[in-house]
């Protein structure tokens, strides 16, 4: 199974690493405009190989397409990251044109592919690529929920003063700061009620930690994450590549479900061979309905700007 993940900085080369490592995939190919970038970070992975015990095949490219061909599943991580106090909306006027004529690049050396967006505003990026391309819904993922989940799943684990891997939750809506709505309801310990152990205080918290994630670690980074989003990517793709079919929070075009139409906004997916497999229904009660509908605003605003981009 091939992926190539167009990007090969901070997201795209920490992805790679986790596939390779994990054995995800049986060719790994890093693509990007700087000469010569991708090619070290390949080879600087594909040192690790005897250390670390893979056999995943990782190369790198410069802007050559031709090496990308007959992929499984494209991964976008090509764009400019934010800086402290930017918001990832504010990447949009340089990350639009950028993502659009990667995915031309991509459909002209895989035709089938499932494409992964990272690249943000991801959402909008989603819906970009999604109207850009053309392609069948099930093909395009924006991935952001699994990251958002998973800081939501460190942050109640540390308020619990537990495991994170015996914490289950979720984050759907909107990746951006004030459009994420952590599922603080259906959160648990083991299955047990979050709210059991903590207060409705202690949950806010959370919540509104979980919302600012990427900004906390953006404001003492000097950019944004990697190695969460890295992994998060990986954990999409394996569910993709090997079928898993796991339910995973993803932005996908919502054609009524939850209440939206004509946007790509984050609901729980199953993802297996054919990209989105179902969007799951998790029963919103109406103050979730609400905040969805209002991330859905926010979101659907953003994409008004792509009005040049697509035209
Ligand atoms: N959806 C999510 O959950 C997350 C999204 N992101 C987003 O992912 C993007 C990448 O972030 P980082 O890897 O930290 O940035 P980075 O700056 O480390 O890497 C971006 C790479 O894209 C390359 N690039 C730019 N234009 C290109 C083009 N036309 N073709 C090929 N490559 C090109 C650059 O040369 C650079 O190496 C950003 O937009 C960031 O906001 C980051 C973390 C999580
Ligand atoms: O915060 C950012 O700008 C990058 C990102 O999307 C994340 O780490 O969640």
């Amino acid at each position: 199974m091939k992926v190539t993940i167009v990007g090969a900085g901070n997201v795209g080369a920490s992805c790679a690493d986790v596939i390779s490592y994990r054995g995800i995939a049986s060719e790994v190919v890093l693509l990007d405009i700087k000469e010569g970038f991708a090619e070290g970070k390949a080879m600087d992975i594909m040192q690790c190989a005897t250390t670390t015990g893979f056999n995943t095949q990782v190369s790198g490219v410069t802007n050559d397409y031709s090496k990308t061909a007959d992929s499984d599943v494209v991964v976008i991580t090509s764009g400019i990251p934010r800086k402290p106090g930017m918001t990832r909306e504010e990447l949009i006027g340089i990350n639009a044109g950028i993502v659009k004529s990667v995915a031309e690049n991509i459909l002209k050396f895989s035709p089938n592919t499932i494409i992964v967006v990272v690249s943000n505003p991801m959402d909008t990026m989603t819906y970009l690529t999604l109207k850009a391309t053309g392609l069948p819904k099930n093909r395009i993922i924006g991935m952001g929920g699994a990251l958002d989940s998973s800081r939501f799943k460190y942050y109640l684990s540390k308020a619990l003063n537990k495991p994170a891997n015996d914490v289950q939750g979720m984050v759907i809506g909107g990746h951006g700061d004030t459009t994420m709505i952590p599922l603080t309801r259906l959160a648990s310990y083991n299955g047990a009620p979050v709210a059991n152990y903590l207060s409705q205080e202690e949950l806010e918290k959370v919540a509104a930690d979980t919302m600012v994630g990427g900004a906390t670690l953006t404001g003492l980074l000097g950019t944004s994450a990697w190695y969460a989003p890295g992994a998060s990517v990986a954990y999409l793709v394996d569910s993709i590549l090997n079928n898993q079919n796991r339910m995973i929070a993803c932005s996908v075009l919502l054609e009524g479900e939850y209440g939206q139409s004509d946007i790509c906004l984050g609901v729980p997916c199953i993802i297996g061979k054919n990209g989105v497999e179902e969007i799951v229904d998790v029963k919103l009660n109406e103050a979730e309905k609400a905040t969805f509908a209002k991330s859905a605003d926010a979101v659907r605003a953003m994409n008004g700007d792509l009005k040049a981009v697509l035209a």
